[in-house]
């Protein structure tokens, strides 16, 4: 090397270790003011937070995450509206949202909601030691100094106004005790990470209890039975938040495969349900909610926005029949549903091919028949007489032989040539068109999960759309329903479904929160033991064991002697609930099992100026009105009062002499059984004592 060839080196050296701390000193100048930045963002919020102390709000301030050397939770904010998870942000440039993503100045932000998302997951771990179901939980980034109100997946974007907008205005979830209860386990969970440094202003709005100060311990079951409590008295959004373990853990349980949850009547199926929706629809997916009924999904929908806002608009609430109409609509494929015309195909049919054959003597109603066609042949896609000769009739008992099957099948066969003839379908034709297109040009719909409430009530082709959209994907499919409570004749088996649900993804919940205890004791009296066909393909001859939660109830027996008697003693029944509080009629609903009686009903307590509400109409929304619908359209529902005129009505009909009582007898008390489980504190139940036969309107 050359004479001062080493200095030059040296000196070069230098330079650049001096670059490089210039670089270093640079960079911590930003970064510091950065952090100073993002610590008088937070200020500022907790300063506008503050506020809410005096009103029943708790606010926790840069909390440590647990498990986390150094990570922090900016702020959690505890109060009657639930549990909000807070980042601030104090950015130089605005958020954007672009393509569903969010970025500043062209740079991606996704890592941030990432964080967010997961803190929050850290949160609701916690809250599940409290029972507290994940949608009470709320990830919120607030951006210091802007307007924003946007929603990005489960997150919510706002800025310092939209927020308090957004706490002040939500429901309340949580009684005082219980936002305490809640602060103070948060409190342990997320230890403080250094002392909240509050601007001057706000600590004159300190209350008197500081934020940080740890509440009443809560005790599980206590906190439990306070809900329960609440949830007696309503509204629905207390017991929407605070779950059974049990339920709880479904909520938030990842299965492999199609799962399926049982029950009997009031265990909190659909209560599981509507939380697992929002959860995932909260969790970024979408989701099919369907159920047979079609008046639900528009009293479920109505419910869960009120539960959860947030990720509601991420599922789709539907009847199966309403979504195969609009599904091949979508194909491009028309309906040609037309339930009158079909009727007419099937009076015809059972004219010339059913009402001389061995079926009329079997079975001599043409009702029977026609459940048979619907829900059995075309119900469960059954194409060739040999395989109809071969195939199992779960949720029928009366025994067919060869040859009735060979005349069922020629009936089957004329009602199918008329119906062509005429190009119009029947309720079973359009399913099976829509399988049959699915099958076609397989499509996910855009749903990651397909929830089914009421599964009992679906027929095979039903369930086979379902898991045809679902497919075998994790928590892609989730079936909810008691087969106990099957409402309409015939039936399917998961295996023909090509389901094979067993193990930990068959789950059973027993503790019923809906009926006092005689009145469940009543509606099981009912069932007489009478054994039926769950949809694993079992046989089910034992009563459901069912763990009754403790409240006041009673059932009311109402016998007269006639029609008027009758009416006059249910007339005053409402007229005495009317009298004991202004909303009490609200909570009522009179249920019939046929539409005549729902009509004679309607007009009767009309004409006393009562307010109904014809149960078709009813979505949900809270109103003053009594309500008075069929047992079919009850299902899935609850109301405080219940009264059922002459509920032993449909018994006595079931009961024609034809070989087919024992289906339609059976058929007949699941109904009942239902319409008396809808009642949680009182269940009146007429009847009529003599007089008249039990198909005119003078007796029941
Ligand atoms: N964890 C809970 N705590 C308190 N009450 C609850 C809980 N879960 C459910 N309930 C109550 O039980 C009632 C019945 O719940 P849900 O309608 O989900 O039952 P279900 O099993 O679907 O009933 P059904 O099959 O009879 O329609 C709810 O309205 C609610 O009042």
């Amino acid at each position: 090397m050359a004479a001062g060839g080493s200095a030059s080196a040296q000196a070069a050296r230098h330079r650049e270790h001096a670059q490089f701390l210039t670089r270093q000193l640079r960079e911590a100048h930003r970064a510091a003011a950065r952090w100073s930045a993002a610590a008088a963002g937070e200020r500022q919020v907790a300063a506008a937070l503050w506020a809410l102390t005096r009103s029943g709000w708790t606010l926790l301030v840069d909390r440590r995450w647990p498990g986390t050397a150094t990570a922090n939770v900016d702020m959690i904010l505890v109060g009657p509206a639930g549990v909000y998870v807070i980042d601030v942000k104090n950015w130089r440039d605005a958020p954007q949202i672009v393509d569903g993503e969010l970025s500043a100045a062209g740079r991606s932000c996704a890592a941030e909601l990432v964080k967010l998302q997961a803190v929050t997951r850290r949160v609701e771990d916690a809250l599940a030691d409290m029972q507290m179901s994940p949608v009470a939980v709320a990830p919120v980034m607030v951006f210091v100094g802007r307007q924003v109100d946007e929603r990005l997946g489960r997150v919510h974007l706002v800025g310092i106004h939209e927020l308090l907008h957004a706490v002040t205005s939500a429901r309340t979830r949580l009684r005082s005790p219980v936002v305490r209860a809640v602060a103070a386990h948060l409190t342990d969970v997320f230890p403080a990470y250094e002392a909240p440094q509050l601007p001057d202003t706000a600590t004159t709005d300190v209350p008197a209890r500081t934020p940080d100060e740890p509440g009443e311990l809560f005790n599980v079951d206590e906190l439990a039975a306070e809900q329960l409590r609440v949830a007696r008295e309503r509204p629905v959004e207390s017991w929407m938040t605070f779950l059974h373990p049990d339920q709880l853990s479904l909520v938030r349980r990842r299965w492999g495969g199609p799962a399926r949850i049982t029950g009997a009547a009031g265990t909190g199926k659909t209560v599981v349900g509507l939380h697992r929706a929002a959860y995932l629809a909260q969790s970024g997916g979408r989701v099919l909610y369907v159920t047979f009924v079609r008046n639900l999904p528009l009293i479920q929908k109505h419910l869960l926005e009120r539960m959860a806002p947030a990720g509601s608009d991420r599922i789709e609430f539907t009847s199966l029949h309403r979504w195969a109409v609009t599904f091949l609509t979508q194909r491009g494929i028309p309906s040609r549903l037309n339930v009158a015309k079909a009727d007419d195909c099937f009076a015809r049919a059972w004219r010339t091919h059913g009402r001389h054959a061995c079926l009329a003597d079997l079975e001599p109603s043409p009702r029977y028949w026609e459940d048979e066609l619907r829900h059995v042949i075309k119900g469960r896609d059954i194409t060739s007489l040999p395989k109809y000769i071969a195939a199992p009739r779960p949720g029928r008992r009366t025994a067919l032989r060869k040859t009735h099957k060979e005349a069922v099948w020629a009936l089957y066969e004329e009602y199918q040539r008329l119906l062509n003839e005429r190009g119009v379908q029947d309720f079973p034709d359009l399913l099976l068109t829509a399988l049959a297109e699915l099958r076609r040009h397989p499509t996910d719909g855009g749903y990651t999960t397909v929830i089914a409430d009421e599964v009992q009530d679906l027929t095979l082709t039903g369930v086979r759309i379902l898991h045809a959209i679902s497919g075998d994907s994790p928590n892609g499919l989730l079936l909810i329903g008691d087969a106990q409570q099957a409402v309409y004749p015939g039936g399917f088996r998961l295996a023909d479904a090509g389901l094979n649900i067993r193990g930990g993804r068959a789950e059973v919940l027993h503790v019923n929160y809906r009926n006092a205890a005689p009145i469940m004791q009543a509606a099981l009296n009912v069932l007489d033991g009478e054994p039926f066909d769950d949809i694993d393909g079992m046989t089910i001859t034992a009563p459901p064991a069912i763990e009754m939660t403790y409240h006041d109830g009673r059932v009311v027996h109402s016998p007269a002697e006639s029609r008027p008697m009758h009416d006059a003693a249910l007339r005053n029944a409402l007229h005495d609930l009317a009298a004991q509080s202004d909303d009490a009629l609200a909570d009522a609903a009179v249920l019939c099992a046929t539409k005549r009686d729902v009509d004679h009903y309607l007009q009767m307590l009309r004409a006393q100026g009562l307010p109904v509400l014809n149960l078709d109409d009813y979505d949900g929304r809270p109103g003053q009105a009594l309500k008075v619908g069929t047992y079919l359209r009850a299902k899935g529902l609850e109301f405080k009062y219940v009264y059922l005129p002459c509920h032993d009505r449909g018994l006595k009909a079931a009961q024609l002499g034809g070989s087919a009582d024992i289906d339609r007898l059976a058929l007949a008390r699941r109904q009942l059984f239902v319409a008396m489980t809808r009642a949680r504190d009182l269940l009146w139940l007429g009847s009529i004592t003599g007089g008249a036969p039990a198909t005119s309107m003078n007796g029941c």
